[in-house]
């Protein structure tokens, strides 16, 4: 499996506690560098969880989650604080719900993603201040890239407009191109098909296998909607109550008798029976 020999995220013995409760227990799984990977589960299995022990968001109580770079530098994200995550590991996220900045333009957006190498640019104002060729150049780059990504998501015309009024769908896809304008080499999207209708899902699908074809970025998404999961993913680990019970394939996990017991919430003698004869 192309995850097994070329990972660029290797999550190993995670756990995260909340007081009595074990939200994330012993996780182990490895993250493809050219695949979507779907992380899947019922209400509550510790998804988010889990992606906000990957972005620095908390700090797991065990654990090792190695990011390896395409030349091989390692980053142990757990010991480093997140805004390093996002700026030296180059590991960007979304969230269930939307955070774009809804008064600024759909343009100011994607510019506002690019600050840091904008400010490094300008040498932290002086050269920005006096409009020097360095800053100059970086700027004309940012709104080339900010471009590219309205282009991409059907967007350029609506450059001016505020973020705030652009339909759900178009905000949703707003907020993977910000993302993108950062360069990450992991994406990490929670729920991104959330409240979206059959066209903007399929919108949001194709963009998601162009971030995997035409960019050096690993997609790593939590997703309720099936249809998505299974169209584009190429790899799904599958959580329940913390730890994983199922990885491979959408169509190993399409027939998983525990994925299967675990959605339609079972009795535990019946789980216990499916997995009797799975062998698990
Ligand atoms: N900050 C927190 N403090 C206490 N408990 C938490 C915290 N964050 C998550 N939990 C608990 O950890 C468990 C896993 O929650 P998590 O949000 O990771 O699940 P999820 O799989 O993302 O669920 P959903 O699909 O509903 O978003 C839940 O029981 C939740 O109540």
């Amino acid at each position: 499996m192309r995850w097994e020999n070329d990972p660029i995220l290797t999550v190993e013995h995670l756990r995260m506690r909340f007081g009595g409760l074990v939200a994330v227990n012993d996780l182990s799984f490895k993250v493809g560098r050219r695949d979507v990977t779907a992380l899947i589960g019922p209400n509550g299995a510790g998804k988010t969880t889990v992606f906000n022990c990957i972005t620095g968001f908390y700090k797991p109580n065990e654990g090792m989650l190695t990011l390896r770079q395409t030349d091989g530098d390692a980053h142990l994200l757990e010991r480093l604080p997140g805004h390093r995550i996002a700026q030296d590991a180059r590991v960007a996220r979304t969230f269930q719900n939307i955070r774009l900045f809804s008064g600024m333009t759909v343009l100011e957006n994607l510019l506002v993603a690019q600050h840091n190498t904008l400010m490094q640019a300008s040498g932290f104002t002086l050269a920005g201040l006096f409009g020097l060729p360095g800053f100059r150049n970086a700027e004309k780059a940012a709104v080339e890239k900010a471009r590219h990504w309205l282009e991409k998501i059907n967007l350029i015309d609506r450059a001016d407009d505020p973020a705030g009024d652009l339909p759900y769908g178009d905000q949703r896809r707003l907020e993977i191109a910000r993302a993108m304008c950062t360069d990450p080499v992991l994406l990490c999207l929670d729920e991104p098909a959330a409240g979206l209708n059959p066209r903007e899902s399929q919108e949001l699908n194709t963009l998601l296998l162009s971030v995997r074809n035409d960019h050096d970025t690993a997609v790593l998404l939590i997703e309720h909607d099936m249809s998505v999961v299974m169209q584009i993913s190429d790899h799904v680990i599958v959580l329940d109550y913390g730890t994983k019970i199922a990885d491979g394939t959408p169509e190993e996990i399409r027939n998983d008798p525990r994925v299967i017991a675990a959605y339609l919430g079972v009795d535990d003698e019946e789980v216990e029976q499916i997995e009797a004869e799975v062998g698990a």
